[in-house]
Parts: C-alpha cells; sequence; structure tokens
C-alpha cells in the first residue's frame, strides 16, 4: 500500500496584502518550496496523488460555528479596507479574498486524506496545505489559521468512519490551542503538542500551554502538552520526549489513526522555533509513529517559515511515509536539563492517568511554571545561553544524508529443508568461507553447528551480513539448530565488518559469555532472567517478572531503555535475537522489529531457531516494512516492573544520558 500526497497549488493564491510584522512571514513560497522538493528528489513520484477538494459546510461545521462560517463566507467580497477591519478582531492572522476558498481546500485536502486512508487506498500520507490550521478555534481565526484542518478530520473520521480513537500528534513548535479547547474534555481523541513556551514567554503566551493542562472531565488525561522553555532545542531532546512521554501514553491509548499536525518550524534554521533540531529528525518521529493503528498516518502540514528546513523536513517526512531506510542520527547526547525538567513535569503530571508512567518521578523541585528563573540557575542560563548561540547564530546544518534503498528488502539463510516465506530472497553461499574462519568458527561455537552444513549456513550467514553492510540488502532472517552459537558466531563474523553491533536478546540465555566492555558491542536482554550481577555498561538485562510474554511490561522496557539505548549507542547492525521458549506475542515481536529498523539504516537481522519457524510468516511480514497490528488490551504492568525499570535507569542514566528522566 502506498503514501498519498495531496496538494493543489490553489493554495498558493493568498497572501499579504498589507504591512504587518507579525504575519509576514506565512507566504505562498512555503508551500511551493516544499512541492517542488517532493517533485526534484523524485518522492512525489512515488506517492499516490489525490486530489484536493474543499470541505462542506457541515465539515467545516463539526469544529466552527455557523456565526464564525457565515462571517467568513463574506471575506471574498469585501474591500482591501473591509479585509483589514474583519482581521482586526482575530490575533496573529491576515484575510485575502482567495483565502476562504483555501480555507475550504485545505480542511477538504484534510479530509481526502482521511478517505484514503480509511479506505485502504494507502497507507498513510500528508497532505502541503494552507492555510494552516491548528490554532483556529469554534468561533475565531488566529495565528494564519482559519479552519482547523486538522480537528475537523478527526471529527470527520469519527463520524464517517467509526472510529473509536484518534491519535494527534503535534510537532509543530507552537501550541495548537484550537485543537487542544476542541478536544480537551474528549477522552476518544488525544491530543499531544510540544511548543516553544519559555514560561509563557512565547506566543500564544497562554497558561493552559503548560504541562498541568491535561485535559478536563471526562478528557482528563487525553491532553499531553510539552512545554520547551528554552531555545536551542537538539534531536536528543525530540526523541526523549517521544521515547518517555508520548510513545508510552500513545501505545496504552491504542489508536485507530494517527493524525500529524506536521508543522516543521520545530526545525533547525525557523525564524519562529530557533530550535536546533536538523530536518532529519522528522525521518524518525514519523518512523516512531507507523506502527500505531496499524500504519493509518495523516499528516497535515502546519508551520515551517524556514524555507530551506521546511523543504528538507518534507521530503525526510515523506520519504519514511514511502518506507525508505532511516538515516542514521549521530551524536546523541542525551536531553539538556530543560528539557529534562519538562520532561519529568509532563510525566509526573500524566502518571496518574497512564499506567506506563505510573512510575515516574515526582516533579523537580523548581517549579518550572513560575515566570521568573530560580537565581540558582544564572550560571546554568549563562552556559546554555553560549551553547544557543553556537547553535542559532550560523543556522547553517548538513544536507540530510541520502536514504538510499537496497536493491534486496529481505534476505534469508535457512535450513534447506524449510521454505522461504514470500517476499523474502533465500541466500546461497556465494563463496566458501577462508579455512582461517572456518577454524575460528569450529573452536568459538561448541556445539555441532559448525558440521558439514553448519559451516554452509555460517558462510551463508557471513555473505548475508557483507551484504547488509554493503547496503546491498536492508534487513535479513537467519533460522539456525542453536542460536545460542549462532549468537557468538556472529559476533566474529561482524567484528571485521561493523563498528558497533546492538545485540537486542529476546528471552531467557543459557549462558552469555560474550560480555563486551569495548563497546563494540551493546546487549540488551528483556527476559525474565535477574542476572543483576552481570550487568555493565554494555551488557544491560532488562528482568520482567512474568517475562516476554507480559507485553506491558515488554513495551515499557523497549520505550523506556531499548530504544533511548540504540538511539545513543548508533549501531551499524542490529542483531536481534528470539531465544526459544521466549513467549513474546507475535504482535510485540512484529512491533519490536518494526521499531528497530530506526537503528543502523534499517539493518536488522533476525536470528530465530528452527523450531521456532511457526514465527517466520510474522517476522517476515515485518522484515518486509508492513506495519505491525495493533498491541491488544495492554494490562497495566507489574508494579515491580515499573520500579526494576526506574531504578534500573536511574542506575544507568551516569553511563547513557539518554536514558535520563529526571533532572
Ligand atoms: C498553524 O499555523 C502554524 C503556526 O503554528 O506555525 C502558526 C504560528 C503563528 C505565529 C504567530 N506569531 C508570529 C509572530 C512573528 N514573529
Ligand atoms: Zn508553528
Amino acid at each position: 500500500m502506498g503514501t498519498a500526497l495531496l496538494y493543489d497549488e490553489e493554495m498558493t493564491k493568498y497572501k499579504l496584502l498589507w504591512v504587518d510584522p507579525a504575519c509576514k512571514i506565512e507566504v505562498p513560497e512555503r508551500l511551493t518550496v516544499s512541492y517542488e522538493a517532493l517533485v526534484r528528489s523524485g518522492l512525489s513520484d512515488r506517492c499516490i496523488s489525490v486530489p484536493a477538494r474543499e470541505a462542506s459546510d457541515s465539515e467545516i461545521l463539526l469544529v466552527h460555528s455557523e456565526a464564525y462560517l457565515e462571517a467568513v463566507k463574506k471575506t471574498p467580497y469585501m474591500t482591501l479596507e473591509d479585509l483589514k477591519e474583519f482581521t482586526l478582531q482575530f490575533g496573529d492572522v491576515y484575510f485575502h479574498p482567495n483565502i476562504y476558498h483555501c480555507a475550504k481546500l485545505a480542511s477538504g485536502s484534510a479530509l481526502q486524506l482521511v478517505d484514503s486512508v480509511m479506505t485502504g487506498k494507502v497507507r498513510n500520507g500528508i497532505a502541503l496545505v494552507r492555510p494552516p490550521g491548528h490554532h483556529s478555534m469554534h468561533g475565531a481565526a488566529n495565528g494564519f489559521c482559519v479552519f482547523n484542518n486538522v480537528a475537523i478530520a478527526a471529527r470527520y473520521a469519527k463520524q464517517k468512519y467509526g472510529v473509536k480513537r484518534v491519535l494527534i500528534v503535534d510537532w509543530d513548535i507552537h501550541h495548537g490551542q484550537g485543537v487542544q479547547y476542541c478536544f480537551e474534555d474528549d477522552p476518544s481523541v488525544l491530543y499531544f503538542s510540544w511548543h516553544r513556551y519559555e514560561h509563557q514567554n512565547f506566543w500564544p503566551n497562554l497558561r493552559e500551554s503548560d504541562y498541568d493542562s491535561v485535559g478536563k472531565e471526562s478528557g482528563t488525561g487525553f491532553n499531553v502538552n510539552v512545554p520547551w522553555n528554552k531555545v536551542g532545542m537538539e534531536n536528543s531532546d525530540y526523541l526523549s520526549v517521544f521515547c518517555h512521554v508520548l510513545l508510552p501514553v500513545a501505545y496504552e491509548f491504542c489508536p485507530d489513526l494517527v493524525l500529524v499536525c506536521a508543522g516543521f518550524d520545530s526545525a533547525i534554521g525557523d525564524p519562529e522555533g530557533e530550535m536546533c533540531a536538523t530536518p532529519d529528525i522528522f525521518a524518525h518521529l514519523t518512523h516512531l509513529l507507523m506502527n500505531l493503528a496499524g500504519g493509518k498516518l495523516c499528516a497535515v502540514l502546519e508551520g515551517g517559515y524556514n524555507l530551506t528546513s521546511l523543504a528538507q523536513s518534507v521530503c525526510q517526512t515523506v520519504q519514511t511515509l514511502l518506507g525508505d531506510p532511516l538515516p542514521q542520527l549521530a551524536n546523541l547526547r542525551g536531553p539538556c536539563k530543560s528539557a529534562i525538567e519538562s520532561l519529568q513535569c509532563a510525566r509526573s503530571a500524566h502518571r496518574r492517568y497512564w499506567s506506563f508512567l505510573k512510575h515516574a518521578a515526582d516533579p523537580p523541585m523548581t517549579d518550572i511554571s513560575t515566570k521568573h528563573i530560580k537565581s540558582t540557575m544564572e550560571e546554568e542560563e549563562k552556559r546554555e545561553m553560549a551553547e544557543e548561540e553556537r547553535c542559532t547564530e550560523g543556522k547553517v546544518w548538513p544536507e540530510p544524508p541520502e536514504r538510499l534503498c537496497p536493491p534486496v528488502c529481505s534476505g534469508s539463510v535457512l535450513p534447506d529443508d524449510v521454505a522461504c516465506p514470500d517476499g523474502l530472497k533465500r541466500l546461497s553461499s556465494s563463496k566458501d568461507l577462508e579455512p582461517l574462519l572456518v577454524s575460528k568458527l569450529k573452536n568459538r561455537s561448541r556445539t555441532a553447528a559448525v558440521d558439514g552444513d553448519g559451516v554452509t549456513t555460517f558462510s551463508r550467514l557471513y555473505t548475508l551480513i557483507e551484504k547488509l553492510v554493503a547496503n546491498e540488502i536492508r534487513n535479513g532472517l537467519v533460522l539456525v539448530p542453536d542460536v545460542t552459537a549462532a549468537m557468538c558466531v556472529v559476533q566474529d563474523l561482524t567484528s571485521d565488518l561493523v563498528k558497533r553491533v546492538l545485540v537486542v536478546c529476546v528471552g531467557k540465555e543459557k549462558e552469555l559469555d560474550y560480555v563486551t566492555t569495548d563497546g563494540k558491542v551493546l546487549v540488551v536482554q528483556i527476559s525474565s532472567e535477574d542476572n543483576e550481577e552481570q550487568r555493565s555498561k554494555y551488557y544491560i538485562p532488562v528482568c520482567l517478572k512474568k517475562g516476554c510474554s507480559d507485553t506491558s511490561g515488554f513495551i515499557q522496557a523497549v520505550f523506556g531503555l531499548l530504544l533511548p539505548l540504540g538511539y545513543e549507542y548508533n549501531p551499524d547492525l542490529v542483531l536481534l535475537v528470539r531465544m526459544p521458549g521466549s513467549g513474546v506475542v507475535d504482535s510485540m515481536w512484529q512491533q519490536l522489529i518494526g521499531l528497530l529498523q530506526g537503528f543502523a539504516k534499517g539493518h536488522t537481522l533476525v536470528l530465530m531457531q528452527v523450531n521456532e519457524k511457526a514465527s517466520m510468516g510474522s517476522t517476515a511480514s515485518a522484515l518486509l516494512g508492513h506495519p505491525a497490528p495493533p498491541l491488544q488490551e495492554l494490562q497495566t504492568p507489574f508494579p515491580e516492573d515499573g520500579d526494576a525499570l526506574e531504578r534500573l535507569r536511574e542506575r544507568l542514566q551516569a553511563d547513557w544520558k539518554m536514558l535520563q528522566t529526571t533532572s
């Protein structure tokens, strides 16, 4: 299934007709540079083009009042003076004779996108629209917005398709207060927004944009605000909030549809955001949402005013929606102090509503919602100011790296008597291993695995790893008689081929005697074993009381530990080992494979034992990029697991900065 692209140049045909410093950044070129970048990169040709349409009155009235709609209907016939007069009643927005038409097209495009996804015509998609929407309210235009495109889309999806739960992720750098007001009492729509806030000193300067606005009445807990109280936030800060706040809540919410208020003013170079996250971060933010709701994701353009970073960010987003490998994110140094405080406040504000946040720590001592900065933070401020200068003054950043699609998506190394799952390319050893390596293998792995066909298996395995590293194959599935033996062999085979291998071990392990200290391998083991005493910087055992069959505990370990560690470690290969008898649930297994593809340009090697070949089909499906099925009815994680995870994180965060959630 493909990716929809909605764009209509009619939406470029309105602009600011008078002088207004607050609005001059919202220009038609925002749309043209985005679309032209998609055309130039060949990405638009790979999408399924879906036409825009005008939203009808009844669709607009899903969110807005009749009085407001009737008033906006008059604007096409207004003189310039009347338009100015009409505009004065709203904030930071301008009207134009053609903006009503464009606003209907913008909202209608979002609805076309919802139709395309909900009818299964496409898997996901993006609508490049203007005017944007997330600030507009029931009876008012605001912040360049006339109709609330995404809010209308959410109500439309519920009404027309009976969607039970809609997740709205707003990564625009401004708070979409219009969306918050629309759904704050509605438990069927979870609204997440991060936004530049600076202790209420940044537009729209609302008290209700702070982290303690958690929703009201039956919607309590279904509004998640993460305020950025400093500029200069980087990739680490954004990923930390996704891993430690949004994703645990989103997975527990288990949405049927994901809508993204895709504003790109949160990228480096943007005059509004003044943040430092690079355009390739949107490849990862998109990827991390793509296994929710069975992959049904609709992104609708909001803000973004630096035409260079906007175009790059749009391309990064579309390329991920199309399923291309993700770029590696280098030197993630962990969240800054201010981000940790925001993170901690948001987590503690929501721990009573979301069982996955139940064990979140208390809010930080410094009450960050106060406006004035505590004197104690003065020197911290100076240091971070210096850092910000370095980051924002230049406003230069490297072009996002090319994301080449390997000619083969998934290779397989299987015993000759095992049929190859559909879509996988079976590898035969292109060459025999040199005798030296064979002897190395022989004395390495103690089991019979290295008899005749064992060596064949390992030579095929070596070939597969070589092709992964050469980016000729994206990922692979290997079935062996004994995973423990094979694990050690893979260590040897990869040691001279890749710099860093992330080994994710699912299930209990007989004996793990290759714990490394040189950092070439990071092992994260999720099992019911509590071999805490073996823990070291590069061997991290995560113990789940009920083992890997406890999906709630498992997913908490994935977001709270595995993903942050993986981002910081930045491996060149991921080795995912499924121990026999792990008990991991198939949907969880597929979610894990999907999420791990965010690392190492998607070079994931899955190692399974022959007697688990019943899971080969679902493994192959996940490796081929099909969205994982939603995780069903997640129970509350066991308290001891939640506690143990928090304690483990506290102990590890000295070595691994991406694990920090408390200041
Ligand atoms: C949904 O619209 C996208 C948006 O959130 O980016 C709109 C921002 C309005 C920003 C209004 N203040 C401008 C002050 C000029 N320095
Ligand atoms: Zn914005």
